[in-house]
């Protein structure tokens, strides 16, 4: 590790602004970072950061502020990594997020890391990069942007960096031994700020299937429901007939695709915050914004992958299609807005 790492980060909300901030504190890497409704706001001001890692901070910048995503054909050096940390909603979203970032791509030089939660979200990328490596980013802290530029982040941050499965690749083992160097490398750099615990994952699927027990199932029903995480736990009735039941179906669909998820784990994922932090799960505070939900990549990819071994998922389709629903009236809306 010679040299500072050249990042962008594309999305300064709850999650970036906190991977932002630990990769410029460990000094390993200088972000560049791609920012939309806060532009304004963080370049004059910085961000306010309260933070359960990092204490109060008032006025960090990230190395680089952008307002719209660099090409790098134009002079711009090349990047080492791009991350995305804005949301996935492959249903609303145009261009797509491959399409998108395309301009800062260098071929063969730039890895991706989409730290972003959700099952599927490599397939388009891995499609649209051939000869770049893509590595999956778990995160597991609970970060919020309460109004532009200030973030509350009030679960301790962790990630788990790894390579998603090898696909349309043409030298397999090559690309697993470049993929396992740069994730290996990212969390080096990540890890530097010492605030933050970061590991590599050796196994994706089975993370992202074990993340999946939250977030397809607490996600939509907080968002649904207007109750936090920790509000739903005392509600009556609704772990025992909604929460655990979409939990279970979750499991059989992991267990059948080959990724063995004990059933200790729905309890380990409903108390694994201490209810009175009352976290507020993202699709949670997507809806109170009136911003797009990641329907499908939390809910219609797992249903999916049901469907394709013939098993039913009714509560999981029940979810999907209320969340749908406030899919389709929030397009309304911002169509709407954005006539007038
Ligand atoms: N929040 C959390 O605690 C956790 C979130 N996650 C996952 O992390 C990912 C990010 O979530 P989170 O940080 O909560 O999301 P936020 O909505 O807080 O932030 C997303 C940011 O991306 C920006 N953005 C979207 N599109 C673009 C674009 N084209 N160019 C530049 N900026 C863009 C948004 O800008 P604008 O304001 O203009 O829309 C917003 O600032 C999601 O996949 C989520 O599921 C995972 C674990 C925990
Ligand atoms: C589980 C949780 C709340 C934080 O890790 C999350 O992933 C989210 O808000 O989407």
């Amino acid at each position: 590790m010679q040299r500072q790492a050249r990042i962008l980060l594309i999305g300064g909300g709850g999650i970036g602004t906190i991977v932002a901030l630990n990769l410029e504190r460990g000094a390993k890497a200088r972000v560049s970072a791609v920012l939309r409704s806060n532009f304004e706001t963080v370049t004059r001001f910085g961000y306010t950061i309260h933070s359960v890692d990092h204490g109060t901070l008032s006025g960090f910048r990230p190395g680089e502020i952008l307002s719209a995503i660099p090409t790098v054909s134009d002079g711009v050096e090349p990047f080492d990594y791009i991350i995305c940390t804005m949301k996935n909603t492959p249903d609303v979203t145009k261009p797509s997020l491959p399409e998108l970032i395309r301009p800062a791509v260098t071929t063969g030089r730039s890895t991706i890391v989409l730290v972003q939660n959700g099952l599927g979200i490599q397939d388009t990328m891995m499609e649209a990069f051939p000869s770049n490596v893509v590595l999956s980013g778990i995160s597991l802290c609970g970060s919020t942007e309460s109004s532009p530029g200030v973030i509350h982040q009030i679960v301790p941050d962790e990630l788990l960096v790894g390579p998603f499965p090898a696909t349309h690749r043409p030298d397999m083992q090559q690309y697993e031994e470049r993929a396992i160097a740069s994730a290996t490398d990212f969390v080096a750099r990540y890890s530097a700020s010492g605030k933050t615990s970061c590991h590599f994952d050796a196994n994706v699927p089975m993370s992202r299937w074990k993340k999946l027990v939250y977030n397809a199932t607490i996600n939509p029903i907080c968002a649904l429901t207007g109750l936090d995480a920790g509000e739903i736990r005392i509600c009556p009735g609704l772990l025992d007939h909604l929460v655990r039941p979409a939990m279970r179906e979750i499991l059989i669909l992991a267990n059948a695709h080959g990724y063995v998820l004990p059933d200790e784990l729905m309890d380990e994922m409903i108390e694994g915050d201490p209810i009175e932090l009352h976290v507020e799960p993202s699709m949670l505070v997507d809806k109170q914004r009136t911003q797009y939900l990641e329907v499908e990549t939390l809910l219609g990819a797992p249903i999916r992958a049901g469907r394709s071994l013939n098993i039913e998922t009714p509560i999981l389709n029940m979810l999907y299609y209320l969340c749908k629903g406030i899919q389709y009236k929030t397009q309304r809306m911002i169509s709407e807005r954005d006539k007038n």
